[in-house]
C-alpha cells in the first residue's frame, strides 16, 4: 500500500546550509519532492523539518534495555539511528550475542548500525564469557553487510606496538571496506598520530580538548561524548565552531532514567544555547555520522529515505514528530513503535558467596614484619562524570589482622566476582562512592561483565553480590536497615526483558537508594560498572586482581613496606 503525505515546514538543508519554508512530499517511504513555498526567510508560523539525530557511538546494552526498547524511547527525542558496538553482550555470549542484538533490532524500524567487536575479551587480564576472534570478525563482515564497522579498538598499546592480532583485525576491516573505531583515552602527540596511522578513524574517549586537537590533527574524527557516566561535552564543545566537519555526538553508555528525559537533542540544544551556529551543530548531530559510517539514513534530500524530524523551534528542539522511512514513529513525546517480544539469553554460573570471602588479610609474606609495619592500601579513586580513576597509597585501617574499610576517609571495599566460574572474589579499596552503610552490586561490569560491588562491610557486600547471583544478573542495593532492592537483568545479565519506562522507573528507585546511602555520584551504578574497565587508566579491578592501567599489569591491593 503506497503511503503518501505532505507537510509544510521550514526545511533545513545541511548541504546548502539553508532554512527555507517548503512542502515536503513523501511517497513510499522516500522524500519525493521538497517544494519551496516561495519565501526565503523561515516562517515563524511553521515548525522546522530536519534530518534525524544520530548517536554516533552507544552500547545499547548499557541502557539496560534490548535494542527494540531502546529504539522505542530514543525516537521520542528525534534520534533515528545509532552506531552501536555490541561488545558488551559480545563479552558475555560471543558472536551469538552479537546476532541476538541484530535479530532483536531488526524487529523495529529504527536504524541501528552495529559494529563487529574488536576487543572481546577487552584484555587478557580478566575473565570474559566468550571470545570474538579475527576469524569471527571476518565471518560477521562477510555474512552480515549490515555490520557497518570494526568497533572500538581499545587495545591502544597493541595498536602502538603494531601487535599482529590487532593489525590483522584492522586489515580485515579495510579489506571489507569498513571504518575502524578507536578508543584511545589520553593519547596525544606522536602516540595519537601513530594510533591514527594504524587506520583508526575516530575516538570518543577524549576528556581534554588538547588530546582531541592532537587526534583531529592526526586526521581522526572526534565524538563528543555525554553519557550517564562519562560527560565530556563541556570539555570539548568549544571545538565545534572550528572543527564541526570532523565531529559527532555520542553517549557511549546511557542509563534508562536519562534516556527517558532526552538524547542527542539535548546536546544540540546545549550547543545552540552557547551561541553556536545551528547548521554547524546539526551537521555534527545528523550529517557527519551518516556520511562517516555510510548509514542508510536519509538526510532530507529528494530521493532519500524519509528519515526526518519536526521540531517546534531551533532553540529547545522539542520534537513534535519523528519519521523513519516515511512512517510516523513518535509524536509529541509518545513512541508509536510497538513493543516486540523479548527473548532471554544468558551466560551466568551463579554460586554462593559468604562475607568471609571478602576479607583482606595483611599480606602473609610480610606478616612477621607486619606487626610493626604500617600496611599501605593501593587506593582507587573514582570521579563523577569520568571513567578514569586515580591511585593513592594510603595507610590501611587494620582490625584483627584484616584490612578494613574506613568510612571516615571514604575508603570502601570494591570487589569483582567471576560470574562465569566459581572463583575467589578479587577485593580492593576505593574512594569516591561515599556510602555510609550497605552495598551496591551490578552484573554490568565493563567489559567482561563479572559482578562488581562496592560496600562498607563484608556482610552487606556479600548480600548484594548474592542478590545479583540469585537473579542471574541485575543491579542490587542492600541498606544497613536490611532493605534489599533488585533490578533483574535476565538478558545476558545486562538487559531487562521489560518495557523501557518500567525499567527506567525501577532503575530510578535503585539510583535513589544508592544516593540515600550517601553516594554523591550522579550515576553510582554507571560509575560502578566502569571500575572493572581495565582499558581506561589508571587503577581498576579485574576479577583476577587490581590492575594498573598505565603499566598494564597487576599490582597488590595492600602492600607492607
Ligand atoms: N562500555 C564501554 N566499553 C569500553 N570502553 C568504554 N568507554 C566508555 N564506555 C565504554
Ligand atoms: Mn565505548
Amino acid at each position: 500500500m503506497s503511503t503518501a503525505f505532505s507537510l509544510e515546514a521550514n526545511v533545513i538543508d545541511l548541504f546548502n546550509n539553508t532554512i527555507t519554508p517548503a512542502t515536503v512530499h513523501v511517497t513510499n517511504g522516500r522524500i519525493r519532492q521538497i517544494e519551496p513555498l516561495g519565501a526565503t526567510a523561515p516562517n515563524p508560523a511553521l515548525p522546522y523539518a530536519l534530518p534525524g539525530f544520530v548517536d554516533a557511538h552507544v552500547h545499547v546494552e548499557s541502557s539496560l534495555l534490548v535494542p527494540s526498547e531502546f529504539a522505542r524511547l530514543a525516537v521520542v527525542h528525534g534520534t533515528v539511528a545509532t552506531v552501536s558496538d555490541p561488545h558488551e553482550i559480545g563479552n558475555v555470549l560471543g558472536v551469538a550475542g552479537v546476532k541476538y542484538m541484530l535479530a532483536n533490532a531488526a524487529q523495529v524500524p529504527f536504524k541501528f548500525c552495529f559494529g563487529a567487536p574488536s576487543c572481546v575479551p577487552a584484555t587478557p587480564f580478566e575473565t570474559a564469557g566468550a571470545e570474538i576472534t579475527a576469524a569471527d570478525i571476518e565471518l560477521l563482515f562477510r555474512d552480515h553487510p549490515e555490520i557497518g564497522y570494526l568497533a572500538e579498538m581499545m587495545n591502544w598499546p597493541g595498536v602502538l606496538n603494531r601487535d599482529e592480532v590487532v593489525m590483522e583485525k584492522i586489515r580485515l576491516a579495510q579489506r571489507y571496506d569498513r571504518p575502524v573505531d578507536g578508543h584511545a583515552p589520553g593519547l596525544t602527540g606522536a602516540d595519537a598520530l601513530r594510533y591514527a596511522e594504524a587506520g583508526i578513524s575516530t575516538d570518543h574517549e577524549c576528556f581534554m580538548a588538547g588530546e582531541a586537537l592532537d587526534k583531529l590533527a592526526a586526521g581522526m574524527k572526534i565524538l563528543i561524548r555525554e553519557g550517564s557516566a562519562a560527560r565530556n561535552f563541556e570539555a570539548l564543545i568549544d571545538l565545534l565552531p572550528e572543527h564541526y566537519e570532523h565531529l559527532m555526538f555520542c553517549s557511549d553508555d546511557k542509563h534508562p532514567d536519562t534516556l527517558v528525559l532526552g538524547h542527542v537533542n539535548q546536546l544540540v540544544q546545549r550547543a545552540v544555547a552557547r551561541g553556536q551556529n545551528v547548521l554547524q551543530v546539526l551537521r555534527v548531530a545528523c550529517r557527519n555520522p551518516v556520511e562517516h559510517y555510510r548509514l542508510p539514513v536519509g538526510l532530507l534530500r529528494e530521493g532519500d529515505p524519509a528519515d526526518f524530524i519536526v521540531v517546534d523551534d531551533l532553540v529547545n528542539f522539542r520534537v513534535r514528530q519523528t519519521y523513519l522511512d516515511g512512517k510516523l514513529v513518535a509524536e509529541n513525546g509518545e513512541t508509536l513503535i510497538p513493543a516486540v517480544p523479548v527473548e532471554v539469553v544468558n551466560n551466568f554460573t551463579a554460586h554462593e558467596v559468604q562475607a568471609g570471602d571478602f576479607q583482606v588479610p595483611i599480606p602473609a609474606a610480610d606478616s612477621a614484619s607486619a606487626n610493626n609495619q604500617q600496611p599501605t592500601i593501593r587506593l582507587i579513586e573514582c570521579f563523577d562524570g569520568q571513567l578514569i580513576t586515580a591511585r593513592h597509597d594510603e595507610p590501611a585501617l587494620v582490625e584483627n589482622g584484616l584490612v578494613v574499610p574506613d568510612l571516615s576517609r571514604d575508603i570502601l571495599k570494591l570487589t569483582v566476582v567471576n560470574r562465569y566460574h566459581a572463583a575467589p572474589p578479587a577485593v580492593a579499596f576505593i574512594r569516591g562512592f561515599g556510602l555510609q552503610g550497605g552495598a551496591l552490586a551490578s552484573s554490568v561490569g565493563h567489559d567482561s561483565h563479572n559482578i562488581t560491588a562496592v560496600g562498607t562491610d563484608d556482610a552487606s557486600l556479600a548480600r548484594a553480590v548474592q542478590l545479583v547471583m540469585e537473579a542471574r544478573g541485575g543491579l542490587a542495593v542492600v541498606t544497613p536497615a536490611g532493605e534489599e532492592l533488585v533490578l533483574p537483568l535476565p538478558v545476558a545479565g545486562l538487559m531487562s526483558d521489560q518495557p523501557g519506562p518500567a525499567v527506567a522507573a525501577a532503575y530510578t528507585a535503585l539510583d535513589a537508594a544508592a544516593k540515600a546511602l550517601g553516594s554523591p555520584l550522579q550515576a553510582p551504578f554507571m560509575t560502578l560498572s566502569f571500575m572493572a574497565l581495565l582499558v581506561i587508566p589508571s587503577l581498576k579491578l579485574s576479577d583476577k586482581g587490581l590492575f594498573d592501567g598505565e603499566a598494564f599489569r597487576f599490582v597488590e591491593a595492600v602492600a607492607v613496606n
